[in-house]
């Protein structure tokens, strides 16, 4: 099937609401100058009465569905359900043309039935439909049109013909349109794929120092609009070379990894974020938690990391097992207060934790920073 879970499958439709955005707009608007058009045509092919039946079909409902649906796809919030209100509108669309059909049948006008066929291209090929959307509105419209065809009396050889144009046309329809959902689909996976992989870490499977950039002046947007504390944290770790040098490369990297997911673990409220920020150093982004809170969680990481026991031989401590240092900023920011003034704060902070024996958090209370210490 095309789709997964569900919200996999909502993400999707979304994305695929936008990427045929303009496809839609396009449409509605062929649909409204087409029914003008038409308008015009039926002026040629039919009586009086079937000509003004029509023209309030055309004018009065299909025209202004088309409207409708062009100016939805403006709406921001209404585009997750653009395929639900254009489906509608093109289903309404359809039933518009098979009406006038039966308009002609009962004046007993010829209006071209081929009327149809484009009807079924446009649900197909135009409107930005996915295939289940399309396929709805396509063989829904296949049936109301053999039903009206029926009921008016018609058949025998004509009618199959007719029927038999309208089956063919909605199998190359629906055909064509899966396929092109299921690329549409590829095109979808190997987007996400590309961003997701370009936002990451492959050692540790972090975030990487770019999503950090990329994300954390959005937390910090939101601290500022709801005036809600954040805490940076700067996360070294100890004698690493020294431990590189004895245990291996390899043996780092496993390390390395065990170490990003204790750090990981103790952030996992919906805004925090985690990164690694170079080599051996990570970098987190804690919101909403009050200074003491922000300092319990540090010292937290801290243990966590030194509770793993990875064996340190040569570390410079008492404790023989890897240990990191912490510098720790925390403040309520205001709009001149950017995420890189906090880094440089925690990065200074961690050299403070470095050089005053390791293993330990340090916090900056920086007062260029103007924190604000009784925000909790
Ligand atoms: N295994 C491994 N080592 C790394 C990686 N990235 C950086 N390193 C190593 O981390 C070490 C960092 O060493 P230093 O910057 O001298 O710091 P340190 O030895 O930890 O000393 P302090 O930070 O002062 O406690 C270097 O030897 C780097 O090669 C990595 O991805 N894997």
């Amino acid at each position: 099937m095309l789709d997964a879970s569900p919200a996999v499958s909502g993400d999707f439709n979304l994305y695929y609401n936008r990427k045929h955005l303009k496809r839609m707009r396009g449409a509605m608007i062929s649909t409204m100058v087409l029914m003008v058009l038409f308008s015009g045509l039926d002026t040629i092919t039919m009586p009086e009465k079937a000509y003004f039946d029509a023209l309030k079909i055309r004018l009065l409902l299909l025209l202004p569905i088309a409207a409708i649906g062009w100016c939805a796809t403006y709406i921001k919030i209404l585009q997750p359900h653009l395929q639900w209100i254009i489906g509608f509108g093109a289903l309404i669309v359809g039933t518009g043309v098979v009406y006038i059909l039966w308009i002609g049948r009962a004046e007993q006008v010829l209006v071209p039935y081929e009327g149809l066929i484009l009807v079924t291209i446009f649900f197909y090929f135009l409107v930005g439909l996915r295939f289940q959307g399309a396929m709805l509105c396509g063989w829904t419209i296949c049936a109301v049109y053999t039903g009206m065809e029926l009921y008016a009396g018609v058949v025998g050889e004509n009618l199959f013909i007719n029927v038999f144009f309208l089956v063919a046309a909605n199998l190359i329809g629906s055909v064509g349109s899966y396929f092109q959902d299921a690329m549409s689909r590829e095109n979808y996976d190997a987007e996400k794929l590309l961003s997701a992989s370009a936002e990451k870490d492959f050692l540790t499977g972090l975030l990487n120092r770019r999503a950090l950039d990329n994300h954390a002046p959005l937390i910090f947007r939101q601290a500022v609009r709801e005036q809600r504390p954040v805490a940076v944290a700067m996360m070294d770790v100890d004698y690493f070379k020294a431990y590189n040098d004895f245990y291996g490369h390899a043996a780092g990297d496993e390390a390395l990894k065990s170490i990003a997911h204790a750090i990981a673990e103790c952030s996992q409220r919906p805004l925090d974020i985690v990164a690694r920020y170079g080599g051996e150093e990570f970098a987190a982004v804690w919101f909403g938690l009050s200074r003491d809170k922000a300092a319990d969680l540090a010292e937290l990481v801290r243990s966590r990391v030194e509770d793993l026991a990875i064996a340190h031989e040569k570390s410079g401590l008492e404790t023989k097992v890897v240990t990191i240092s912490v510098g720790l900023v925390w403040l309520v920011p205001s709009e001149d207060q950017g995420v890189e003034a906090c880094l440089r704060q925690a990065d200074e902070a961690l050299y403070e934790a470095k050089g005053t024996g390791r293993n330990r958090v340090m916090q900056a209370f920086g007062p260029q920073l103007n924190c604000r210490e009784n925000a909790s």
